[in-house]
């Protein structure tokens, strides 16, 4: 058997190499000779998978490290027999974690407490899920809204998107990139919807860039000095207008899952996923390949502001603030000079570690304290 992957994809030989040959490509440059002999292709987001890519190639399998799959044809995967597998909510607490930090970011900015803001959190599947349990475990109000999940789960507290924008501060997308459909995606926030926004809103997308109308946020952005926005993704990527993220109070490469735990994850679940399509069982358990925890024991006494406290415990683990001025540093140049560095601070991104693998010693009698620990998902010591 030849497996063709990605060559960002991590740990492939470690799950894989039991299987066959494994031949690396750079994911948005797979030559023709090689996908001439895969029988298995392993990816990442930014390759287009398609009867362009496939059709003519013994390939009987593909895999995508990755909780999106816009990326992939399924159509056409399904009329062609061709087995797919993805890893849902692999890097989904990345994802939080960069949300957290953001906020926090906007927050010194802006110099407004956290906890007096209304979230709105559009998509509530494995990383809009996590963000709303984290949010409202913090004790923070949050509205969701979430129409496919409201069609199927009755009684679900659930709003629409004129409440979403009529009444949050702060919306973060975490829906699916969708072209059709009931409830399609694609510029879900338009012209209209960011006409809407509350003054002082602050906008964040880290779920896929053409969510959001982009030249139409850019407009709003230079018209109203009020609003805010993040931005992990891009219309166009690696492309990606620089005004714009000028504009952008934290502006990343497509970074917001990339903590080391959720990259390998990903990679384990699609090796669990063709394990299954093969009939055989995972010999292979990710635990085992995992760098030892190294995230510091902290302590905190009772007494501690609780705003100073979550800003300290999420800061220790990751501030997406390092990512903004890395890509900052990178927009300069011609455009393919560009894109390359866009790429090349995914390539070589910094290893970087889960907020809920934390552990936290509290001393003295610390309930609100407690309560922010938990809400984080990390561990009371
Ligand atoms: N930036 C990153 O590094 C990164 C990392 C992980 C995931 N993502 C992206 O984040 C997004 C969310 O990922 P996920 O794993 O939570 O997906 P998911 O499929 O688990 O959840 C998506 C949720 O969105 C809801 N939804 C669908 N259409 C909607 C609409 N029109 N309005 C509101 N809600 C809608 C679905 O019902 C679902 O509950 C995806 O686009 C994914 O590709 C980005
Ligand atoms: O959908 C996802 O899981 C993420 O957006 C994805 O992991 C981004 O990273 P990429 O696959 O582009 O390296």
């Amino acid at each position: 058997m030849h497996i063709l992957a990605d060559e960002n994809i991590p740990l492939v030989e470690a799950f894989f190499a039991s299987f066959g040959s494994i031949q690396r490509q750079p994911g948005r440059a797979f030559t023709a000779e090689a996908l001439a002999r895969a029988d298995v292709l392993l990816v990442r987001s930014v390759t287009q998978v398609n009867a362009r890519l496939l059709a003519g190639s013994p390939v009987r399998f593909v895999g995508t490290c990755t909780i999106g799959t816009d990326h992939l044809d399924l159509d056409y995967l399904a009329d062609a027999d061709i087995a797919w597998a993805s890893a849902p909510g692999c890097n989904a607490r990345g994802v939080v974690d960069y949300v957290l930090g953001s906020l926090l970011a906007l927050a010194e900015a802006q110099g407004v407490p956290l906890s007096e803001r209304c979230y709105g959190v559009v998509g509530a599947g494995q990383v809009g899920g996590r963000l709303v349990e984290v949010l409202r475990g913090l004790g923070w109000r949050v509205l969701v809204c979430d129409p496919p999940r409201a069609a199927r789960e009755e009684g679900g507290d659930f709003v629409d998107l004129p409440t979403i924008l009529a009444e949050c501060d702060v919306i973060s997308m975490h829906t699916p990139l969708t072209g059709e459909g009931q409830w399609p995606t694609r510029h879900l926030f338009g012209v209209e919807q960011l006409a809407r926004l509350k003054p002082g809103a602050w906008l964040i997308n880290a779920s896929r860039g053409e969510v959001v109308d982009n030249a139409a946020l850019l407009d709003v952005l230079q018209q109203r000095p009020d609003l805010e926005a993040v931005l992990d993704v891009w219309e166009g990527e690696p492309q990606v207008d620089v005004v714009l993220a000028q504009r952008c109070r934290i502006a990343t490469p497509h970074i917001a899952g990339y903590s080391l735990e959720g990259k390998a994850r990903g990679t384990a679940q699609i090796y669990r996923a063709f394990c299954e399509h093969l009939g055989v069982a995972p010999t292979v358990s990710l635990e085992t390949l995992l760098p030892p925890a190294w995230l510091p024991q902290l302590s905190l006494q009772a007494g501690a502001d609780l705003e100073w406290a979550l800003a300290a415990l999420c800061r220790v683990v990751y501030d997406p603030r390092r990512d903004d001025a890395s890509f900052r540093r990178s927009l300069v140049g011609n455009a393919q000079a560009r894109r390359l560095g866009f790429d090349a601070l995914r390539k070589h991104y910094p290893p970087r570690r889960e907020i809920d693998g934390l552990q936290v010693r509290l001393q003295g009698d610390a309930p609100e304290l407690a309560g922010l620990v938990r809400a984080l998902g990390a561990e009371l010591l």
